[in-house]
């Protein structure tokens, strides 16, 4: 796998139309994540375009519920043919057992990734807001690592994080950041960031990076300009 296959492009558009366009835009992109934002909007459609277009597929909706509900959503989500998925870790242990057992007698089942403290959140926020008493990278271990003795495949987590994840966790723990940004972009909403190279270095198996691509000018330039940051490390 080369590094450029690390990256995994998020289709964060308001439809169908527009997630197509950027597909023919891109398409020398691999990995793409399906969110909130068109899922709610479009539905599973996109689902079955990137099959077609032979394309890996993302789905992140980050389930978060009781584990009756999580189990029957994971399992309903299955049926996409989705290799990555998300739930939130916070959702508890029992929640990401079932999830796990729901999936876990299908043929090819997507990998499951449980979701610790979102990249967009800082320190301060977390201790006054969520009041959560401990440090954000102890916390976020805490549910990376109740994610793995759930079964669970891997986790997402800040780029900041991602070395402590990779040595506690080990190797075959799938670790996904989003949080990725080039020197050249703004941090936008997102808090605990690093540059792809940085993140890539730090242990991260994939990198996800939306807006510095999206939403550049260019899209098809910012892409190559980050395929070839990443060439040579
Ligand atoms: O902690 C998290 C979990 C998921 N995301 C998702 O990743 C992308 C990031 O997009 P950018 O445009 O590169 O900020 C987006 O789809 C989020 O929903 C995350 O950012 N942080």
């Amino acid at each position: 796998m080369t590094n450029s296959d690390r990256i995994i492009v998020p289709l964060d558009v308001p439809d169908l139309e527009s997630a197509i366009a950027l597909l023919d835009l891109l398409p020398e992109v691999n990995f793409w994540k399906v969110g909130l934002e068109l899922f709610v909007s479009s539905g599973a459609e996109i689902l079955g375009i990137l099959q077609e277009r032979q394309k890996k597929s993302f789905l992140d909706l980050k389930f978060h519920d009781i584990p009756n509900t999580i189990a029957g959503a994971c399992r309903s989500a299955s049926r996409y043919q989705v290799d990555l998925l998300t739930l939130h870790a916070t959702a508890g242990r029992q929640a990401l057992t079932a999830a796990k057992g729901a999936i876990s007698d299908l043929l090819s089942p997507p990998k499951l990734l449980a979701i610790t403290v979102l990249t967009s959140l800082n320190a301060r926020e977390l201790a006054l807001d969520l009041k959560i008493p401990l440090e954000l990278s102890e916390y976020g271990l805490n549910l990376a690592l109740l994610a793995k003795e759930s079964g669970i495949d891997g986790a997402v987590c800040s780029p900041q994080e991602v070395a402590q994840l990779r040595r506690v966790c080990g190797e075959d723990f799938l670790l996904v950041c989003p949080g990725v940004r080039p020197s050249w972009s703004t941090k936008g909403d997102q808090s605990r960031v690093m540059t792809p190279a940085q993140a890539l270095k730090a242990g991260a198996d994939y990198l996800v990076i939306g807006r510095p691509i999206t939403g550049a000018e260019e899209p098809k330039v910012a892409w190559a300009k980050i395929c070839h940051e990443l060439a040579d490390i």
